[in-house]
């Protein structure tokens, strides 16, 4: 189902017209109105002016999205102060159900622009208009750290950025029985969406790719396809299983000191991730193998033969934040059974309120309102939603953030129990930033 062509919100167009500022949709057919939003959100992130032949490639390969820009009357018409985009793809929950993730990029604000709201109307925007259409959750990976937690949005889960020096590896993982190989990112393109839609299943806040992007991180399109190299490896039945991407800058003081930046390495089975990882450990004239915003319970940590040949460095990756709260927490599973209270406190009132988690033995959970007193033997707190937005994937822990006066406990040992009922089968990770 496509959203791409959902009303503009009422609310923050009328703020910004206020401005002098107009919110407008962006006809990708119109081809000079689409290349100067996309050169805006190109020069929003400080890239590079766009060649004509970059610009076309975008056009006619690019999925449709919601494309959205603000423009400033008194100034370059089809020239916007500010982008953005949304598409909606199934997210991975605890248990392996899926709902559909409005996800938000291309936040940009022209520098000559800044700090005057332009932001803000776009996000509540963004927000509005995927609540009316019935997302019931939205989802980005941020620039910075400090920007969207105001708009209700918590970080749902890590990555680490991890930095293998090679020399130090002695391979202890299980010595793989199939076969990589060097594809070609075309023919490759096929094989990586199925992989990618295995691996996704079985992952929570895993989220569907599409060609495009795909065909970015491996090399197939972008700026820079000509540096990335690309494998697979498939099983001993010949099926293929994984894939890795990945660029090597030389060092022209020492010819065996190469590095290796991983673009991206995704595997259906334990088997396919151990095997790309050590194809990736093992070459030759390599010295260091750079991986950015790898799983937190990645285990090719405990395959390398020394902890630490791995320098992990975590960082925020996907956030997400609540919309529908009955929709998100009736489609996950829980891992143990619970009646929790939860008093949410949400400063855009999308999900305000009491409600009365009752997570079954069979991992189903049912969601009401919650009118009088907690319920007898409850678990009872209340939190904002941005927290309750991080912990619901099961992978940042309700105590720490009890400890840290994010979640207050209105019974002892709420968050615990809140913790518990709330853990996934694996830690959630974000296969791709988007
Ligand atoms: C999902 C993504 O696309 S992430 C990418 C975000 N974009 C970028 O990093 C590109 C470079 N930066 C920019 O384009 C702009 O500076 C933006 C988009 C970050 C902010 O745009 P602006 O229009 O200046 O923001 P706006 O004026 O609406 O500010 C909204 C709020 O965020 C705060 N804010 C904005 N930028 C920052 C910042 N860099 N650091 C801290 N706070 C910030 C403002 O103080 C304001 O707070 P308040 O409303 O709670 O009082």
């Amino acid at each position: 189902m496509s959203f791409d062509d959902a009303p503009i919100d009422p609310i923050s167009a009328d703020r910004l017209e206020q401005a002098g500022l107009e919110l407008r949709l962006v006809d990708r057919a119109d081809t000079a109105a689409f290349e100067a939003w996309l050169q805006a959100d190109s020069r929003g992130f400080h890239g590079p002016a766009d060649e004509p032949e970059r610009l076309a490639e975008v056009r006619e390969h690019a999925p449709s999205r919601r494309v959205t820009g603000v423009y400033d009357a008194q100034g370059l018409i089809d020239e916007p102060v500010g982008t953005t985009q949304s598409w909606v793809a199934p997210l991975t929950l605890p248990g392996g159900a899926a709902v559909p993730l409005w996800s938000i990029a291309s936040v940009t604000v022209a520098p000559t622009h800044r700090r005057r709201g332009i932001a803000r109307a776009l996000l509540e925007s963004e927000l509005r208009t995927a609540a009316a259409e019935g997302v019931p959750i939205a989802g980005l990976t941020a620039s910075e750290t400090v920007l969207y937690g105001r708009y209700g949005f918590g970080v749902a889960t890590i990555g680490e950025n991890t930095e293998i020096e090679t020399k130090r590896v002695r391979w202890t993982g299980p010595d793989a029985p199939g076969r990589t190989r060097f594809v070609d990112p075309a023919a490759l393109l096929p094989d990586a969406l199925a992989i990618i839609d295995r691996a996704r299943a079985v992952q929570p806040g895993g989220i569907r790719y599409d060609d495009f992007m795909v065909g970015l991180a491996t090399g197939l399109y972008g700026r820079d396809r000509a540096q990335v190299r690309t494998v697979r490896y498939d099983d001993a039945e010949g099926v293929p299983q994984g894939f890795a991407s990945y660029t090597l800058t030389g060092n022209p003081a020492d010819f065996t000191k190469h590095l290796v930046t991983v673009r991206w390495l995704v595997g259906a089975t334990d088997e396919a991730t151990a095997a790309l990882w050590r194809f990736l450990l093992e070459l030759d004239l390599v010295a260091t193998v750079r991986a950015i915003e790898r799983p937190v319970d990645e285990p090719v940590n405990w395959q390398l033969g020394d902890l630490r040949a791995a320098k992990r460095t975590p960082k925020d990756r996907l956030w997400l934040r609540i919309l529908d709260l009955p929709a998100v927490l009736e489609a996950r599973r829980y891992a143990a059974p619970a009646t929790i209270a939860l008093e949410v406190d949400d400063p855009l009132e999308f999900a305000a309120g009491r409600f009365l988690l009752e997570a079954g033995s069979d991992g189903i959970g049912r969601v009401k309102p919650l009118a009088g007193e907690v319920p007898q033997g409850a678990a009872s707190l209340a939190l904002p939603i941005s927290e309750l937005s991080a912990t619901v994937l099961g992978g940042i822990a309700p105590t720490t953030l009890a400890r840290a006066g994010r979640i207050t406990e209105r019974t002892p040992g709420a968050a615990l129990t809140l913790e518990r009922t709330f853990a996934a089968e694996r830690t959630p990770w974000l296969m791709l930033e988007f």
